[in-house]
């Protein structure tokens, strides 16, 4: 059985029928109409996996209806069928983006064949666009023991059906974990459906969760279709659900728990079947304290939690970062391939990046674009190398790293004392003047350098 759903729209009763007789012993499921406005109706409603339209609908047109598709954002693919339409039409069909065109009168197998043809091809296509979306996304770098135990974590939670929360900073990657998940699922032969729940306005929630038909509210001038409707045989994924208004969580709970949508306007209650994967940048517990989080809508969602860690709790990455980013945006923005002085490693792993990843791809994008060549310790930006914290060693910095880090904060501080005066500098460290300034140089710390 091929478990596939099929509209078909044609004025004559007849040929509906025949073409149902034809199909359904090949396991499709096949509903027919004829009226366009009722077949539209129903693709607001349905999922279709193919439509067979006729050219010549009575008085009205099928190339109308399609455009009406188009317009609505139905993406069906479709076969138009017609046994007294012009050359023309037929080609204008074709051109607007049908699948096929079949003039009547045709065999049940030639029927029968295009059918599994054309829901092959665009089973086809969706899957290189999904392939070619993941090649964005897919790529979470890093190769510390905090990165190898959450990409380990990715693959088992892929394989369940579990609702995942994705803690972490802003920056750390979490929507790249989200996209890591749905791509090792079962489900990823379909798109995953991204929500920005804080860009959603609290009035709207339930009509872009779940849809709504045409004229449910003024300004509702097209049948939609909503997230959970898009997302179905996939994976949703919330994000920043933290910012989600208290009503809004109410509209979440419930399809969450019944696994049912109505749109809004509609009496006709839907089961969806999707995976849920949340993320926020905020503690929920904290939100709960304060009223601003549902309890019962956390241990829905939280069934998995899953941490995405902070960049300054993995600082050995950086270097490993870094190069990726320079090598994507040297090619990305089509300009020959920069390099970077590794003396700007140590100073880089001292900052601790509120901004994590983010910042760090920010910086880098800046440098290349300011910078020659080398990125060299010149082209980091003041933030990072005047940073006052306290020296931070990693677990896996080498001697050498550590040594010129070391050097260079020595350099900076005895500078700063003594106002820049280079004689005293070097009798305070025991060094002749000319080796001082090969240090200063190396290290690019100007006597000027802005100490605060
Ligand atoms: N481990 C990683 N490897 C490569 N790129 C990464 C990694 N983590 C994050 N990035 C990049 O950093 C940027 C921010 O990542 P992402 O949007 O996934 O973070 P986020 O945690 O969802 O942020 P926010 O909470 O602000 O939505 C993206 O460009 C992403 O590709």
């Amino acid at each position: 059985m091929n478990n596939k759903n099929i509209i078909i729209v044609d004025d004559e009763v007849n040929i509906c029928r025949s073409m149902k007789a034809c199909l359904t012993p090949e396991g499709y499921t096949v509903v027919s109409f004829t009226e366009p406005s009722s077949a539209l109706k129903s693709m607001h409603d349905e999922l279709y996996d193919a439509a067979i339209i006729d050219i010549r609908l009575g008085k009205q047109s099928g190339i109308k209806l399609f455009e009406q598709m188009c317009n609505d954002k139905i993406n069906i693919p479709v076969i138009f069928i017609s046994g007294n339409a012009s050359l023309d039409e037929a080609v204008q069909s074709l051109k607007l983006g049908a699948y096929d065109f079949l003039e009547k009168p045709f065999s049940a197998d030639k029927l029968i064949n295009t059918l599994k043809n054309c829901i092959e091809f665009y089973h086809l296509r969706s899957r290189v666009k999904v392939l070619e979306g993941s090649q964005q996304h897919d790529m979470l770098f890093g190769d510390h023991k905090l990165m190898k135990i959450l990409r380990n974590d990715i693959c088992k939670v892929a394989q369940s059906e579990a609702a995942v929360l994705i803690a972490g900073e802003s920056g750390t990657g979490k929507e790249l974990i989200a996209h890591s998940i749905h791509q090792q699922s079962h489900r990823s032969k379909n798109l995953l459906v991204k929500v920005n729940c804080s860009a959603i306005p609290e009035n709207l929630i339930d009509s872009a969760l779940f849809g709504h038909v045409k004229g449910a509210f003024t300004g509702a001038e097209q049948h939609k279709k909503g997230f959970f409707e898009m997302a179905d045989k996939s994976t949703l994924f919330l994000d920043e659900i933290g910012d989600m208004p208290m009503s809004s969580q109410a509209s979440l709970l419930r399809v969450l728990e019944s696994k049912e949508i109505q749109k809004v306007g509609s009496e006709k209650v839907t089961k969806v079947d999707v995976r849920i994967l949340a993320a926020s940048h905020k503690d929920l517990k904290e939100q709960i304290k304060l009223g601003l989080f549902r309890e019962d809508l956390y241990y829905r969602i939280n069934v998995i939690p899953i941490v995405s860690p902070a960049l300054r709790d993995r600082r050995s990455d950086i270097p490993l970062l870094v190069n990726y980013f320079i090598n994507l945006l040297c090619k990305r923005n089509g300009v020959a391939q920069k390099s970077i002085d590794t003396n700007c490693y140590p100073i880089m792993c001292q900052y601790d990046w509120p901004g994590n990843v983010r910042e760090l791809l920010n910086i880098v994008e800046r440098m290349l674009i300011m910078g020659d060549q080398k990125i060299t310790l010149s082209d980091l930006p003041d933030e990072i190398t005047n940073k006052k914290n306290n020296v931070y060693i990693d677990d896996e910095v080498s001697l050498k790293e550590f040594r010129i880090m070391m050097e260079r904060e020595l350099l900076i501080k005895k500078l700063k004392f003594f106002n820049g005066n280079i004689t005293q500098v070097a009798k305070s460290l025991a060094v002749d003047r000319s080796y001082l300034h090969k240090k200063l140089n190396q290290y690019e710390i100007k006597r000027n350098h802005n100490f605060d």
